[in-house]
C-alpha cells in the first residue's frame, strides 16, 4: 500500500464557541510512531477521538489506508486505543483482558490463547495470564492494557497518555521498552502525551499542538534544534529567551553580543539559548549570581541572575556546580543559540 496509513485532512471539531480542532492536517506513514504533544486543552485527545470515530468532525476528513472513514463506526476502523486510565476489566484475569478483543472478533480459542501468551511475553509479563488484575502494580496494569490494545492486531495503535499515571523512573524504563516493541512489531502508532521527554524518546516524529492547531511537526531532533516559535521553545522547557537585534551573524541582546547562524532570520527578533550552551567559563563573560540549583541525574541545572537581561538556566556537570549565592561569569556557545522565526 502506497500513501500514508492515516491521513487527517483539515479536521475541525467545535464545542459550542470553542474550536477544539482547527483544520488540522497530519499524515502518519505505516510503521511510523508519531507523538502529539501540547499543553492541557490544546486538542490532543480530541484528535485521537476523531481518528477513532468517537468524535464526529464538523469539517474535514479522516482517511485510513486511503479510505474515508466518515460513517465508519469505531469498531470497524481497525484502530486500537489505549486511554490514560487504561481501565482493565477487574472481574477478568490478565489473560481474559488481553483476549477480550480477539474474542469479540470470534478468533478461535486455541489461536486466542496462543496470541495472549505471545503478547504477555512481549510486554514482559510471561505466564501472568491467570493473575487477578487487582494484584498487579500500576506498571504491570499498563503493560496488560497495552497487550490488550495490541491483541486484535490493529492497523493503527493510538495511545492517550500511555504512561500518564506512572512515576518517572518506571516511565523512563517503559518508554524504552515500548519503542523496542513497536520497532519489532512494525506497529503504526499515534500517541498523545504532555510529557516532552516521553514524546522525544518514543517518536519518529513529534507534533506540537496549541489551541487546536499544529504549531510544529518534525523529527525530535528537528524540533529540539529549531523550535518553530517561542511557544514551542517554552513548551520544551527552554526559557532562556531574550529580545535581540540580529544583523548578519550577530545578535545584540541584553546579555551582550551573541554569535548566531549567518543565514537565519534578521532584524528585531527573539533569541533562545539552550541551557547546555550557557558556559560557566570564568572568563570575561556576563557576570551572574547563582540563585538556585537542582540535580537532574548526572548533571546540575543552575538558575542564574545575570547582571543584565532575563534570568538564565545553565547546565553543568556535578563536580563543577557552583553553590547558591556564588558569582560566576558565563559565555554562550553559538551552537546552542537559536534565532526564533
Ligand atoms: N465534550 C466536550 N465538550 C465541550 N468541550 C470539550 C469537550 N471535549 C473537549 N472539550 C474542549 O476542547 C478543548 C480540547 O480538549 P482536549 O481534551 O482535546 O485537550 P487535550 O490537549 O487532550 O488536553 P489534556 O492534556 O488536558 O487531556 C478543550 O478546551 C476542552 O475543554
Amino acid at each position: 500500500m502506497s500513501g500514508p496509513l492515516l491521513r487527517i485532512e483539515a479536521a475541525t471539531v467545535r464545542f459550542g464557541a470553542r474550536t477544539a480542532l482547527d483544520a488540522v492536517t497530519l499524515e502518519v506513514a505505516a510503521h511510523e510512531t508519531v507523538c502529539v504533544l501540547g499543553p492541557s486543552g490544546s486538542g490532543k485527545s480530541t484528535l485521537l477521538r476523531a481518528v477513532a470515530g468517537l468524535q464526529p468532525l464538523d469539517a474535514g476528513r479522516v482517511l485510513l489506508d486511503g479510505a474515508d472513514q466518515a460513517g465508519v463506526p469505531p469498531h470497524r476502523r481497525g484502530v486500537g486505543l489505549m486511554f490514560q486510565d487504561h481501565q482493565l476489566f477487574p472481574q477478568r484475569d490478565v489473560g481474559g483482558n488481553v483476549a477480550f478483543g480477539p474474542r469479540m472478533h470470534k478468533v478461535p480459542r486455541g489461536r486466542r490463547e496462543e496470541r495472549t501468551a505471545e503478547l504477555l511475553d512481549m510486554v514482559g509479563l510471561p505466564g501472568a495470564g491467570a493473575r487477578a488484575v487487582a494484584t498487579l502494580s500500576g506498571g504491570e496494569q499498563q503493560r496488560v492494557a497495552l497487550a490488550r490494545a495490541l491483541a486484535p492486531e490493529p492497523r493503527l495503535l493510538m495511545l492517550d497518555e500511555p504512561l500518564g499515571q506512572l512515576d518517572r523512573s518506571l516511565r523512563d524504563r517503559l518508554v524504552v521498552e515500548l519503542r523496542r516493541l513497536f520497532d519489532r512489531l512494525g506497529t503504526t502508532v499515534l500517541a498523545v502525551t504532555h510529557d516532552q521527554s516521553e514524546a522525544f524518546a518514543l517518536a519518529d516524529r513529534v507534533v506540537v499542538m496549541r489551541d487546536g492547531r499544529i504549531e510544529q511537526a518534525g523529527t525530535p531532533l528537528e524540533v529540539w534544534r529549531r523550535p518553530a516559535s517561542e511557544f514551542v521553545a517554552r513548551f520544551l522547557g527552554f526559557d532562556n529567551i531574550a529580545e535581540a537585534d540580529v544583523s548578519g551573524a550577530v545578535a545584540e541582546t541584553a546579555w551582550g553580543r551573541l554569535a548566531v547562524p549567518d543565514a537565519g532570520p534578521q532584524g528585531r527578533r527573539r533569541v533562545l539559548v539552550r541551557p547546555t550552551g550557557v558556559r560557566l567559563d570564568g572568563g570575561a563573560g556576563l557576570p551572574c549570581e547563582v540563585a538556585a540549583r537542582g540535580f537532574r541525574g548526572g548533571h546540575v541545572v543552575l538558575r542564574l541572575r545575570p547582571e543584565r537581561g532575563p534570568w538564565l538556566d545553565a547546565e553543568c556537570g556535578l563536580r563543577d556546580a557552583p553553590d547558591v549565592g556564588e558569582r560566576v561569569t558565563v559565555s554562550f556557545d553559538p551552537e546552542d543559540v537559536v534565532v526564533l522565526p
